[in-house]
């Protein structure tokens, strides 16, 4: 599936016997012989109506995943005709409501924005951190807004994310000591009242057609730093995600999802 480019595998794993368990290299080779960004599997809980687990390419599972929210929702309402469910995740639980044009709206949770919920390594104002990182060829970019949506964003404002060599800054602020637990880095233009472009360097990914996650931090962090009202399109390479603040904190995220066809899966993911 993809979520406006954002390229997942999603496993359907809610009738396994036990959780997923990927032997340590299993989403590494995986990865070797299939394109996607993040491995994604939904299985039975409890307390919602599954819970969905995320790996990035690089074999790390993590907190959230914006877009395979979306993507998973969408699955779900396509099967069962529902107009609300509630999915679980390690990053908090997510709602996920029906649109008029069958997609799927996915309120994200809050936005947390506390130094130590990011994390990083030492106290600092989230809304402009004291960071910045030098562009080779001269010039420095500085003063991204910090925001957790289940996982670690920093979220530079440019003039053009097109023109930055993010092949060669990305991993560096991805893996700088102020971002304990590493960092998905976001460089975003507000282009009008209600428009922003963005492009994302996703932890464990790299550069990805669009981030969901990323989306909505970059809406917060514009937000904050008086950019911007609560609620914009944010253009990705791989299309336009609908994103809104809430006054309750949430951040509610659409767009487009596809469904591309089947994968078979290699032994080595238990469950
Ligand atoms: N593409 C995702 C984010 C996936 C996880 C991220 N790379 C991380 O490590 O936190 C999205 O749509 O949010």
């Amino acid at each position: 599936m993809n979520g406006a480019g954002n390229a997942f595998i999603l496993i359907d794993a809610r009738g396994a016997p036990a959780p997923l368990a990927p032997a340590p290299d299993a989403v590494l080779a995986l990865a070797e012989s299939h394109a996607f960004d993040q491995l994604l599997a939904l299985e039975a809980d409890e307390g919602a109506d599954a819970r969905l687990r995320v790996w990035n390419r690089d074999g790390g599972e993590v907190g959230a995943c914006g877009n395979g929210t979306r993507a998973a929702a969408w699955l779900m309402f396509q099967e069962s005709g529902a107009d609300r469910l509630a999915l679980a995740s390690a990053g908090g639980p997510m709602a996920a409501r029906r649109r008029s044009d069958g997609g799927a709206e996915v309120d994200l949770g809050p936005a947390r924005l506390d130094w130590r919920e990011i994390p990083l390594a030492r106290q600092m104002d989230t809304v402009r951190l004291d960071y910045g990182v030098d562009l080779p060829g001269g010039g420095r970019l500085e003063g991204p807004g910090a925001v957790s949506m289940g996982n670690p964003h920093a979220v530079f404002f440019v003039d053009d994310p097109d023109a930055l060599p993010l092949h060669e800054i990305g991993p560096r602020i991805e893996h700088d000591r102020l971002f304990p637990e590493r960092v998905n880095a976001g460089f975003a233009a507000v282009l009008g009242p209600d428009l922003i472009r963005l492009k994302v360097w996703e932890r464990g990914a790299g550069l990805t057609q669009a981030c969901g996650t990323g989306a909505a931090a970059a809406l917060v962090a514009a937000c904050r730093q008086g950019r911007i009202g609560r609620q914009a399109v944010i253009r990705a390479d791989g299309g336009d995600l609908p994103v809104r603040w809430s006054a309750d904190g949430h951040v509610h995220l659409a767009g487009p999802v596809v469904l591309e066809g089947a994968v078979k899966l290699p032994s080595g993911f238990g469950g």
